[in-house]
């Protein structure tokens, strides 16, 4: 049985159409990331899930109970949805020490004081804050404080977690650790969590499943490797990846032999059968596919090396052809390339094409199964 449901949620700010019709199923124990563009919906999709916000129109049912309903008039207040929240700011009481911080919502329940006791310690191991209890949040360094955070939802035990960008106010090192504490959080509490961000490493490194998101519509819903490798559209394409796609103009001609895609530099057949009658197409490379050749090769396009920046394990090569400039990923460290004068090429196999258009991914199943044109 699905954990959260939204069925045709629409929300407006005044005239603003923030969500139009939103339609989205989430299983239990699923770890989902909302990304997308700033502007996009996540946090209000978040906050109407939340029970913050108040959509116009559809129904919201979370663990089976039916939470807002334009028909039938529900509006569950946030207090009574059972929700866990970990926000950007960590909302921490300053007043409060961090035993008082954790244990807030379960004395505001009444739970038996020994029950409290438990969760408390139990809280306070998972996240390593032993001997830190009687400290204010002023005292803690930003990683402490979001492991309060962190604390409070574990000592909770809500069976739905909410977390909007809470990373984002960490510096890099620490984000990556607690990048993977989240993900290890939400795994042992075997808890559904919906989780907002404009980080696609974020969205990619933790989720089951991410929705994509451009002006309030969803775009794809799919696991990290379909939204990566089997993008739905051009928007997700260019969204997801670090160096962005590179992407090339070409033509797709179709013929009873089958499909041919020709451009400048790009010519092969379709294995795959297209829904397309032909016409004008984009043909997306993701960086880490292009090949750089030292000597002339045929069907390789010339290219000369622009920029080479090493980051450790890789290295982004920038390179300028006749009509585009098109970013290589090398995995190894080079601070510079011996020549200027390169070649270039890729797998057709691990082309993706969408229509110049529509932006659409034209082949089914996002399968591009191609081969070199042999002629
Ligand atoms: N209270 C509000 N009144 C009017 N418009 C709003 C309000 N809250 C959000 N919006 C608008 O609704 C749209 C969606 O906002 P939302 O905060 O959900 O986006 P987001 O994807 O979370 O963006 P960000 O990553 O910048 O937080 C934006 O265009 C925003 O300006």
């Amino acid at each position: 049985m699905s954990e959260v449901s939204l069925t045709g949620i629409t929300k407006h700010y005044g005239e603003f159409l923030a969500l139009p019709e939103m339609n989205l199923t989430i299983e239990k124990g699923q770890f989902v990331t909302l990304l997308g563009p700033s502007g996009c919906g996540k946090t209000t999709t978040l906050r109407i899930i939340a029970g913050l916000e108040t959509p116009t129109r559809g129904e919201l049912v979370l663990g089976g109970r039916t939470m807002f309903s334009d028909v039938s008039h529900e509006n569950v207040p946030p207090e009574k949805r059972g929700l866990g929240f970990i926000f950007q700011s960590y909302a921490l009481w300053p007043n409060m020490k961090v035993e008082r911080n954790i244990t807030l919502a379960l004395r505001q329940a009444k739970m038996p004081a020994a029950e409290i006791e438990a969760r408390l310690e139990a809280a306070l191991e998972k996240v390593q804050l032993k001997g830190l209890e009687d400290r204010f949040p002023s005292e803690l360094s930003g990683g402490q404080q979001q492991r309060v955070a962190v604390g409070r939802l574990i000592a909770a035990r809500n069976e739905i977690l909410l977390m909007d960008e809470p990373l984002s106010n960490l510096d890099a090192v620490l984000r990556t650790e607690m990048r993977a504490e989240l993900k290890r959080l939400s795994r042992e509490l075997g808890a559904t969590t919906v989780y907002v961000t404009h980080d696609q490493v974020e969205a990619l490194t933790m989720s089951d499943l991410i929705v994509v998101m451009n002006e309030g519509r969803i775009q794809q819903a799919g696991t990290p490797y379909e939204i990566y490798h089997h993008p739905a559209n051009l928007f997700v394409a260019e969204f997801i990846g670090d160096p962005k796609v590179n992407l090339f103009d070409a033509e797709l001609v179709v013929s009873t032999t089958g499909a041919r895609i020709k451009g400048a530099g790009v010519d092969f057949h379709l294995t795959q059968p297209v829904q397309h009658s032909g016409g004008a197409v984009k043909v997306a490379v993701r960086p880490e596919h292009l090949c750089i050749h030292t000597d002339p090769k045929e069907g390789a396009i010339e290219a000369k090396i622009d920029v080479v920046q090493p980051t450790g394990s890789q290295t982004i090569v920038s390179l300028d052809m006749p009509s585009q400039r098109v970013t290589a990923l090398v995995a190894q460290f080079r601070e510079s390339w011996p020549q200027e004068q390169v070649w270039i090429d890729f797998d057709p196999a691990d082309a993706m094409i969408f229509d110049a258009k529509s932006g659409v991914n034209i082949v089914e199943n996002g399968q591009t199964a191609t081969q070199v044109a042999a002629e």
